[in-house]
């Protein structure tokens, strides 16, 4: 209706029929505060509790939940935003950036929210207008905040126009992968190879031949899991591996240690559920790096994605001797999860050339792959037992197709 810069986007006539028949059909109304206080008949706000009274009036009028933005409050040196669901406030701070590259950033909002509601659209209309619904809405906005303001960040100093605002960057994640050249996808999930420094041992392999032997017999993807190594150590392995994968754009990502991935500059962790929570590690890691939670059950699975995850790990598929006391889901409860599941999951847990076919058969469209340790680790050839192991799944996967 009125841009944040006071454009006004459409005719005032318009006001009765957003009263009258939009605001009851909506799941969730963003106003910026020209447009609440025009929808409130021109109430001032300039507050917080101005912001929050004014949600509660809009509530009034029909919208599940309303979200006042007040990314220009005149007294604020943060962009605070007011969320309310007819029961409860909740406000989201956060620092506000300088820059005139501001347009649009409402619109951009208001679409990522969709698209988060989208994206777990079976869940929503599944339990209708449950306290779970509601936090859906919360969360969705919660991502979608998060996502603009890491793109104003990044385009907050692009001078593009002559105009007093200018746009911002949405395709930041496409352009910024810090320079490595590697963005991670659910398709890199293919044939994960994780290492295991007991089997390199057992069969004299230094790490990086490892590494360099799964990445030539086909692993899309490779995962540093060193229990028991010394952090300094750890960090220069981990470097030394980088120097292998990046020329192949095969992502590397760190077990466990976020400290080991930033110091690296690994392409992201694989947390478990008594790691990092995978919220925290992504304030940490920033949204370029991946993030990937082991799940067993299909709440794990809704937290990683609330918490901003971009892949889940689920297993023990099958029995393994590789970890200790792991307990097995089975191909039951790896499809439970991955249905439940609104990110790409890869399965784990006693897979190899003698059982994967049944794995990627569960017939899960987010099922990506599989992730092995024994099964091209604990070999006399690395590099053949991957290719193997590659050449099945791909053939498995083109008969299935
Ligand atoms: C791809 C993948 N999935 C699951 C795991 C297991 O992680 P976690 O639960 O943290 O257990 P440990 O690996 O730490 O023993 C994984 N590493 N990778
Ligand atoms: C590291 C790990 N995580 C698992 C889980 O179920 O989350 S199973 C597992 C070990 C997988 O080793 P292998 O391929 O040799 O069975």
């Amino acid at each position: 209706m009125v841009s944040t810069s006071g454009d006004v986007l459409a005719d005032p006539s318009i006001l009765s029929s957003f009263r009258e028949e939009l605001l009851m059909m909506a799941d969730i109304l963003t106003p910026n505060l020209k447009e609440a206080s025009n929808l409130l008949g021109g109430m001032r706000l300039e507050t917080v509790a101005d912001m929050r009274h004014a949600a509660k009036l809009l509530h009034s009028l029909g919208p599940r939940s309303v979200l006042v933005k007040g990314g220009d409050l005149p007294e604020s040196f943060d962009a605070v935003d007011v969320f309310f669901d007819g029961e409860e406030y909740h406000e989201l701070r956060s620092p506000r950036v300088k820059t005139r590259n501001t347009h649009g950033t409402g619109c951009t909002l208001a679409s990522c929210i969709a698209a988060e509601l989208a994206k777990g659209s079976s869940m929503l209309s599944a339990v209708k207008v449950t306290p779970l619904w509601l936090c859906m809405c919360f969360y969705s906005y919660a991502l979608a905040k998060r996502y603009v303001e890491t793109a104003l960040e990044y385009s907050k100093d692009i001078i593009l126009g002559n105009g007093a605002q200018g746009p911002f960057d949405h395709f930041l994640r496409l352009k910024h992968n810090s320079g490595t050249g590697v963005t991670f996808s659910g398709n890199d999930l293919f044939l994960y190879a994780v290492t295991d420094s007991g089997m390199n041992e057992k069969w004299g392999r230094p790490m990086e031949v490892a590494v360099k032997e799964a990445i030539e017999g086909g692993a899309t993807i490779i995962q540093l899991r060193e229990k028991n190594a010394e952090t300094r150590k750890f960090i220069e392995t981990a470097k030394a591996c980088l120097k292998i994968c990046r020329p192949y754009k095969v992502p590397l990502l760190i077990n466990d240690r976020i400290d080991v991935a930033l110091a690296s500059d690994a392409d992201g962790v694989h947390l478990g559920q008594s790691d990092t929570p995978a919220q925290v590690a992504r304030a940490l890691l920033g949204p370029e790096k991946a993030i990937g939670v082991s799940c067993k059950t299909v709440e794990q699975a809704h937290q990683a994605w609330v918490d901003g995850a971009d892949y889940i790990g689920c297993g023990g598929v099958y029995p393994t001797s590789t970890k200790a006391n792991n307990t097995t889901v089975g191909l039951d409860g790896l499809k439970t999860v991955c249905l439940a599941s609104k990110l790409p999951v890869v399965a784990i847990g006693g897979i190899n050339a003698s059982n994967a076919i049944p794995v990627l058969g569960i017939g899960a469209p987010n099922l990506k792959g599989v992730a092995v340790v024994s099964a091209v680790f604990d070999r006399s050839s690395v590099a053949t037992e991957t290719r193997n192991l590659h050449s099945m799944l791909t053939e498995a996967v083109s008969k299935a197709n």
